[in-house]
């Protein structure tokens, strides 16, 4: 994997595609009138601005870069958080799949990370559960089932190019005014180093929401495609059950050990599902989230499980 700093692929002429994916700060700046304008939303670790850059109307996300200082035994650390791509921006670039969120470019100069993506018109999978029903559109079972088959064939075809998303979440998953899913936030990953004067002591590799994170992941800090199978099967509960995802695998997993599955239902489409399939989803959902590594699937077996339903419910 090369490349794997938040910097430009080496080659290239300044017209040639490769150099074009690293763009300049004034650019950026001029175009989101110093991140002032067409302010979309925050996350934990950024900000995200909506604006037109170079005749395309693109969504800049800007990281918080965090560099600082810590004693521990009286012996001066200093602590870094930073972003690295985990492919080369241009293999990142090449991706193509209607489920995930094309990357445009990005940019790196002094403290500024900046990730340039098509963007979305729409809301958040998360908005769209949680949000003010005055607000965000409603999304059926029927809805639902295919958005789920949607985020499961997206991560799949990142799994295919050797990526792991590690922050797989309903935040991340951006629905299109069709409501088709796409996954965004994919490619990079935040790390943490600590330095003593002589040598970096730590390096930090876990990003992501803990409601997300597998047992494995949250103790040794490995992500895996295991990991981003485990975030899917949280992701899928929250569509089935409307709930947030705090909790909600402790929630799920005690009704079903009684068997108690209607319960589990986000009421809103309790009338409009097919008990049978909802608990075959929620069984799929159940074995995403398995505490063993070995126990749980593929992304692509959840591709293949949950499409053998598709023309039943879609
Ligand atoms: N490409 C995009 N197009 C449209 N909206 C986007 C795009 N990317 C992100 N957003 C929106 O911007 C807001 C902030 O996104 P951001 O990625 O910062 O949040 P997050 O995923 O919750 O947190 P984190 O900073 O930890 O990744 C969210 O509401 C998200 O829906």
């Amino acid at each position: 994997m090369g490349g794997k700093c938040f910097k430009a692929v080496k080659g290239g002429t300044r017209e040639s595609p490769k150099q074009e994916l690293k763009i300049p700060l004034r650019d950026i700046q001029l175009a989101t009138q110093n991140f002032s304008q067409d302010y979309i939303g925050t996350g934990m670790t950024s900000s995200v601005y909506k604006c037109l850059l170079h005749d395309r109307v693109v969504a800049v996300k800007r990281m918080n870069i965090m560099v600082g200082y810590s004693y521990l035994k009286g012996e001066k650390r200093y602590i870094r958080f930073d972003f690295v791509f985990v492919v080369d921006a241009k293999a990142l670039h090449d991706f193509q799949h209607p489920k995930i969120v094309k990357f445009v470019g990005f940019c790196q100069e002094g403290n500024e990370r900046l990730v340039v993506s098509e963007y979305i018109n729409g809301k958040n999978l998360h908005q769209c559960l949680q949000g003010n029903p005055n607000a965000v559109p409603y999304i059926s079972w029927k809805q639902r089932f295919q958005i789920a088959v949607d985020i499961a064939e997206g991560i799949q075809y990142l799994h295919q190019q050797g990526v792991i998303h590690r922050r797989l979440r309903s935040t991340n998953v951006l629905l299109d005014q069709n409501l088709t899913a796409r996954i965004a936030d994919y490619g990079f990953r935040e790390i943490r180093e600590t330095y003593t004067q002589s040598r970096i002591c730590d390096r930090g590799p876990i990003s992501g929401a803990l409601e997300y994170l597998c047992p494995q992941y949250m103790t040794l800090g490995i992500a895996s495609k295991n990991s981003d199978v485990y975030a899917y099967g949280i992701v899928l509960l929250e569509l089935l059950s409307g709930k947030n995802a705090l909790g909600l695998f402790y929630w799920v997993s005690d009704r079903v050990k009684e068997g108690r599955y209607l319960d589990i239902c986000d009421p809103r489409i309790i009338s409009e599902i097919d008990d049978q399939i909802f608990k075959v989803a929620v069984d799929i959902a159940m074995q995403c989230t398995a505490a063993n590594l070995s126990d749980r699937p593929e992304i692509s077996d959840v591709v293949v499980a949950l499409g053998a339903y598709r023309n039943v419910v879609v």
